[in-house]
């Protein structure tokens, strides 16, 4: 397998995504995965069962934009939930999925969604220059069955337009950007804003 020329640049990016989110606790065990998109449209993604803070080059594959393994490695588990924001968001080309402890606690405190307004730290998330923006996250309950719950998602924008991220349910978060950089600001961001919403809710220590 000939592997890109961008992909290994990508895949360091990813590796290096990876300690950074495993230092903030975000990874445990072998949960999470990781994407970013190459120019000829193809998806570097960790391979499933890794452990997301010590990612090899080896750890990151190649997939087709229908989530099909181009090189013969497993893909994680959840791609079809990556290359659903691919086809829908052309301008996007990472996706980081963390199961932080915020984003796991706010959906079994919120339930449907999760509404971040009146905060300045807003103004990190693409198209946001005021702390009176209102941001709502949507939680999706969790499900096995990935291809339907890509179509939930996608379904939910839809039906109520752009969103910067999601929650599954009991798991954890979805967040993207145009590079792995951006997406792991944007992850950052709403990790800091989910924990100050559990902090008003009463949750003391996360
Ligand atoms: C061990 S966590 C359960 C699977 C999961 O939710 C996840 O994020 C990791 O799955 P992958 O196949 O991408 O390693
Ligand atoms: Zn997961």
């Amino acid at each position: 397998m000939t592997y890109p020329n961008d992909f290994f640049i990508l895949a360091n990016q990813l590796i290096e995504a990876g300690r950074f989110i495993d230092s903030k606790g975000w990874v445990p065990a072998t949960s999470g995965n990781f994407s970013a998109r190459l120019s000829d449209d193809s998806i570097a993604i960790t391979v499933s069962g890794t452990h997301k803070g010590c990612l090899q080059q080896s750890d990151i594959m190649l997939i087709d934009s229908d989530a099909q393994s181009l090189d013969g490695k497993k893909p994680s588990a959840e791609a079809v939930l990556h290359t659903t924001l691919y086809k829908r968001y052309p301008d996007i080309n990472a996706i980081l999925h963390p199961h932080s402890m915020t984003a796991t606690l706010a959906s079994q405190i919120f339930k449907t969604e999760v509404v971040l307004q009146d905060y300045e730290l807003l103004k990190a998330l693409p198209g946001i220059d005021t702390h009176e923006a209102r941001i709502v996250v949507p939680i999706f309950a969790n499900d096995q069955n990935i291809p339907r719950l890509a179509e939930q998602v996608d379904r939910y924008i839809d039906q109520h337009g752009a969103i910067h991220a999601y929650i599954i349910a009991g798991h954890g978060l979805y967040t993207w950007g145009d590079s792995v950089l951006h997406a792991l600001r944007l992850l950052e961001t709403l990790d800091f804003l989910l924990s100050c919403e559990l902090h008003l809710y009463g949750v003391k220590k996360i």
